[in-house]
């Protein structure tokens, strides 16, 4: 049991893909007093709507927004229970989402697919960041930008994803026309879930700006452009997409009674604006200064780099002033997929040897392979790999490249291929890093969290010797979780036993492993040409110099 009389508490809700957590932190030092998992029941829905016999396309990623609300429901009185709190010390409640994940809701904010007339049309559903399907509206988005000479462009790098706002709103209008009529908001499920627990609606500036073009002094993309792409899109940014963008850290409202009661909280707690899971990460690894790019390593990648002036960098997520530390330009890049690159491989490709001997000796699939990928020196394998299973985030940013794996011989073992698998994501890491730097953006360290980190010491050492970089790893169980906890305390305010400021909180709350994976000069220098070949082929495959892999989806979609 805590010493609650001198210590005051915020929760940090962290909603990922598969799951939500909810973790209790101590706000004098940080530590995670006590945490609880809910699974999502509805999934990630991907094959058919729950109660329909219907089929879902393919590239679609739904979720369900009761699932939100679970999380509330189960695990933020889980931790208060086994933390032995009392509500009156838990100061604030700050939520990390997953993004971009939107969906629609009618005036009272309720989401359509809740509603028996709408539920049956995917459309009406939450459509989750890795939904893919509006990657034809993001090109037509992009060109006409492009065209248009648009400002917001070369701040995204100079294209936009279909995983955000606009054009998954558009593939709304295009394929269901009667939901966008019958939205009165699209929504972030981010603010959605701030909304359901303070009856406030307000949108939150790191998703407003990374995910839905916004920007501190233009605002959204302006309504001539929006016309140009369709005339019903025109007022989008002032009708639909309504409500005041406010920055990190600051309190959306007070938790409301009805959500006090269901959560044990106390009514009238802080609640913060929500904010990106990965860009959370970035002061609860202490980060809050230039030159040190963090790592959010689990399913995807997303990298989070900090930075004096707004620079303009190839194939960049997006910079947002302010967007995640107050006083600095924020960048955001990253890799569709890593942990689901490995998780293809150990699910899909694996032979049955290779699971019966891990079972015998009583490890995981992973592990296995791990140890036994960790035998060969950098090259040994003969293998180079691209990582676009899921696409290319950055620096392509396009969706319908995929996955390649080159020098296959017919000894090529599984653990050499799980070890090429690894390595093409430190390569994808590695283009970012360079891409950066030739910006003139420093990137002198690196700071990793999520998952993957505690779970693959071979891809960490493979990571620091790609990139020749030295990678500091969080000490949080639930790092994302902890950056929410940090806003939430800085919502609350130093007044009521928070802070001023998410400096301030990263100074007392930030917690990194004193051990740090460091490059080895020898496998540097192999890399450094296994690296070169990565080049050739990301270019030659994703730069136009051979469409085969768009060709192959064209015909895969028919
Ligand atoms: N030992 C391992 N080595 C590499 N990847 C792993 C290992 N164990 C699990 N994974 C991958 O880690 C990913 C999950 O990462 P995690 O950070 O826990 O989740 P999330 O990204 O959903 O928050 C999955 O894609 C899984 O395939
Ligand atoms: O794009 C994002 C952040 O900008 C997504 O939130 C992120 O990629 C989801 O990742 P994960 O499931 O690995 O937490």
């Amino acid at each position: 049991m805590v010493q609650s009389t001198i210590h005051k508490f915020a929760i940090g809700i962290d909603y990922g893909t598969q799951s939500g957590r909810a973790v209790l932190v101590d706000l004098t030092s940080g530590e995670e007093i006590a945490d609880h998992v809910t699974s999502y029941p509805h999934h990630v829905i991907d094959e058919r709507l729950p109660g329909s016999d219907r089929k879902l396309p393919m590239d679609w990623a739904l979720q369900h927004p009761d699932d939100y609300l679970e999380v509330i429901r189960v695990s933020v009185p889980a931790v208060l229970k086994v933390g032995g709190v009392p509500a009156e010390d838990v100061i604030g409640i700050g939520i990390d989402f997953t993004a971009c994940t939107i969906l629609p809701v009618d005036s009272h904010g309720t989401p359509l697919c809740m509603l028996d007339q709408w539920k049956h049309q995917p459309h009406s559903w939450v459509k989750l960041w890795k939904h893919h399907a509006a990657q034809p509206e993001a090109d037509r988005l992009n060109r006409a930008a492009a065209e248009r000479g648009e400002a917001f462009l070369p701040r995204y790098g100079g294209k936009t994803s279909s995983e955000w706002m606009f054009a998954k709103v558009w593939q709304v209008l295009d394929e269901a026309p009667e939901i966008f009529e019958a939205a009165d908001r699209f929504l972030e499920a981010a603010d959605w879930t701030v909304f359901q627990l303070t009856g406030r609606m307000t949108r939150n500036s790191c998703t407003a700006g990374y995910k839905a073009l916004w920007h501190k002094k233009d605002g959204y993309p302006n309504p001539e452009y929006l016309k140009a792409l369709d005339p019903r899109l025109e007022h989008l940014a002032s009708t639909k997409l309504r409500g005041e963008v406010m920055p990190l850290g600051t309190s959306a409202g007070g938790l409301n009674p009805e959500m006090a009661a269901l959560t044990g909280l106390n009514p009238g707690t802080a609640v913060a604006v929500g904010v990106i899971d990965a860009h959370a990460a970035v002061p609860a690894m202490g980060v809050v200064t230039p030159g040190k790019l963090v790592m959010a390593m689990g399913t995807s990648l997303c990298h989070m780099l900090l930075h004096e002036e707004e620079k303009l960098v190839e194939g960049m997520c997006g910079v947002v002033e302010d967007g995640i530390i107050p006083g600095y330009f924020g960048y955001e890049a990253g890799q569709n997929a890593v942990g689901d690159i490995f998780e293809w491989f150990v699910e899909e490709a694996v032979p049955a040897y290779v699971k019966e001997r891990a079972e015998s000796e009583g490890m995981d699939v992973h592990p296995w392979l791990e140890r036994e990928a960790a035998l060969y020196k950098p090259g040994e394998t003969g293998l180079v790999a691209l990582d676009w299973h899921n696409g290319s985030r950055s620096v392509l940013m396009d969706t319908d490249l995929s996955g390649l794996i080159i020098g296959l011989t017919l000894s090529t073992k599984p653990q050499e291929i799980y070890r090429a698998l690894l390595e093409s994501t430190a390569f994808g890491t590695r283009k970012i890093v360079d891409t950066f730097e030739r910006s003139g953006i420093a990137v002198d360290k690196l700071y990793a969290c999520g998952g993957l980190p505690q779970k693959n010491r071979l891809l960490m050492q493979i990571f620091a010797d790609v990139t020749n970089r030295e990678i500091v790893v969080a000490d949080s169980k639930h790092t994302t979780a902890l950056g929410a906890a940090m806003f939430a305390a800085t919502a609350a305010g130093e007044a009521a036993g928070g802070y001023n400021s998410i400096v301030e909180a990263a100074k007392h709350m930030a917690k990194v492993k004193e051990e740090t994976f460091k490059p080895i000069p020898e496998h540097v220098r192999m890399y450094e040409e296994l690296y070169q070949a990565y080049c050739e082929l990301h270019d030659y495959f994703g730069r136009g110099g051979n469409d085969v892999m768009k060709r192959l989806k064209a015909m895969k979609k028919l």
